[in-house]
């Protein structure tokens, strides 16, 4: 388990962080999600062991970040936002650089590579200089670079920003077969679709502080309201509102309901009665993006 405790984190008069408590199961993915300037780099780089100036602790397993970090950095694999390579050298001389730098035996280091080119799907770029790769092939390297010394903890900030579809389909690959593995993955994003295809558990950070988490099916649970997505000429908000609660979402509303199929009937008979036609009425499943809304008031995306 890793135990997140009371985790505060201040840049001169900036209160990046306050207060933030929760808990991982390994060999689970956890996802952070929240609007950029949220504190999310700022929790990661914690998490990791490289931000050292910081109120609370962390705990995972028995060690306490406080007291055995260096122990549990071995256990760490980071993957910052900013790529981090060396442009000029091959992609193989990036990785035995790195695996150097985390302490790798050079016999070992040697199928540990082969391992992570496999990985990261490579093999055939392994001697090329990485200022010939595109951004999301970098991205993969830069995974790779994390993975030498086998980490059973990586902590991945927004690892899928600005890259290709098939980049992006091979680090979500990788990311199952880790979990598979049993290693605990804590992903950060934007990208809420993301985090709810990937991770079990998720943490919703605005502002500096944690607005909720927990299991990512429990939250939906708690937050979903049932509901009818209903748009079209001459459907509006007075005339909804004899339905139900309404609310505006995109080009038409959310009508919610305690009894949503029985109000689709009424609705599909009075809009026949009254020669309306929608273009779309259907029953509406809330993403974890609505809760984000719900609690915060502000949309993830356009931020
Ligand atoms: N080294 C620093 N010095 C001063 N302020 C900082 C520093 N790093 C981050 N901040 C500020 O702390 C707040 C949280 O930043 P952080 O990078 O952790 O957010 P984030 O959620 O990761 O955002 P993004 O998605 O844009 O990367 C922001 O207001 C940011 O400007």
């Amino acid at each position: 388990m890793i135990n997140v405790e009371k985790i505060s984190k201040q840049y001169g008069s900036l209160q990046a962080l306050k207060d933030i408590s929760f808990q991982i199961e390994e060999g689970t993915c956890f996802g952070l999600v929240g609007p950029n300037g949220a504190g999310k780099s700022t929790l990661m780089k914690i998490l990791s062991g490289i931000l050292l100036d910081f109120e609370g602790d962390i705990r995972v397993r028995d060690w306490k970040v406080s007291k055995d970090r260096l122990k549990i950095k071995q256990h760490i694999g980071y993957v910052p936002q900013e790529i981090c390579l060396e442009e000029t050298l091959t992609a193989r001389d990036n990785l035995l650089l790195f695996g150097s730098l985390y302490g790798v035996k050079k016999k070992e280091l040697q199928k540990r590579m082969e391992e992570v080119f496999d990985q990261i799907g490579l093999t055939e770029r392994a001697k090329d200089k990485v200022e010939t790769f595109s951004g999301g092939m970098k991205r993969r390297l830069n995974i790779g670079c994390t993975l030498l010394h086998r980490p059973d903890i990586i902590i991945m900030d927004e690892p899928t920003v600005g890259i290709d579809p098939q980049s992006r389909n091979s680090i979500f690959s990788l990311i199952h077969h880790l979990k598979k593995s049993g290693t605990t993955i804590i992903y950060s994003s934007h990208y809420i679709e993301e985090v709810e295809q990937l991770c079990e558990s998720v943490g919703l950070i605005d502002k500096g502080r944690l607005i909720e988490y927990g299991k990512m099916e429990d939250l939906l649970e708690r937050y979903a309201k049932p509901s009818l997505f209903i748009s079209g000429t001459g459907i509006d908000e007075n005339l909804l509102r004899n339905f139900g609660d309404v609310e505006k979402k995109g080009n038409g509303y959310l009508l919610n309901s305690a009894h949503p199929l029985l109000t689709l009937k009424k609705l599909v008979t009075h809009c026949h009665e009254h020669n309306l036609e929608p273009h779309r009425l259907e029953l509406y499943h809330p993403r974890l993006e609505d809760i984000f809304f719900h609690l915060t008031g502000t949309q993830l995306r356009n931020i």
